[in-house]
């Protein structure tokens, strides 16, 4: 149990968060607001902490846009059915393997305006209040989906607020990241360096 925890949570967070420190030196333009927004709400090199949430709405945003657009799971996990069921008139007979295809509908300009782009602001209302819809579906959906999705918002909540608030991200000097994925059980960037500055 405790090793299916550990291997379910390891390679989805920490790669997450590489997706979030190359996109954030990718966008310096976002990274700015996320700094104007840590700057007005925290101001200082305090901790940034659960109880900053509710005011941090771009830092909210800008983790549910690294959850949808890093798009981890290339294939999601197989299921079996336990009876027969009828979708949309086709008959699925009991013990079929079933899955949905998450990267699709985090992808489907239905749901996701100019879906290749990167914009947290998608996920604010007109109040400039973060919301999550029921589409960004990144930890799946049902009975079976992630049991560790509270957790892991929380962690990179937790990650970008800080590392955002201590440090301004930029690409080395002589070179520009790859932003080649690497397609596996979970999709992750091509190992990379960053510029770390020091905010305070
Ligand atoms: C960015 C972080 C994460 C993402 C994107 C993610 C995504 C997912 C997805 C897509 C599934 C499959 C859902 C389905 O079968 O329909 C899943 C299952 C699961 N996840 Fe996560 N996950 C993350 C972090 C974590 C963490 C931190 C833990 C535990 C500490 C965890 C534990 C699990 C477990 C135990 C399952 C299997 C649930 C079941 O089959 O009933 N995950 N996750």
């Amino acid at each position: 149990m405790a090793t299916g925890l550990w291997v379910a949570g390891q390679e989805t967070t920490s790669s997450t968060l590489a997706w979030l420190i190359l996109y954030m030196m990718e966008h310096q333009d976002i990274q700015k607001k996320a700094h104007d927004e840590l700057d007005k709400h925290i101001g200082s090199d305090r901790l940034v902490t659960l109880d900053d949430k509710t005011n941090l709405n771009y830092i909210n945003a800008i983790v549910a846009e690294i959850l949808r657009f890093s798009n981890l799971s290339s294939v999601n996990v197989f299921h079996r059915l336990t009876k027969e069921v009828q979708i949309h008139g086709y008959t699925f007979p009991e013990n079929t393997t079933i899955t949905y295809q998450i990267p699709f509908v985090l992808h489907d300009p239905r749901y996701f305006d100019e879906p290749e782009k990167f914009k947290p602001e998608r996920f604010l209302d007109k109040n400039g209040k973060f919301f999550w819809p029921q589409e960004l579906m990144t930890f799946g959906i049902g009975k079976r989906a992630c049991l560790g999705e509270g957790l892991a918002k929380l962690e990179l909540y937790l990650f970008a607020a800080n590392i955002l608030n201590q440090f301004k991200l930029n690409h080395p000097k002589d070179k520009k990241a790859d932003l080649t994925r690497i397609i596996d059980l979970v999709t992750a960037p091509i190992p990379y360096k960053t510029f770390v500055e020091s905010r305070f």
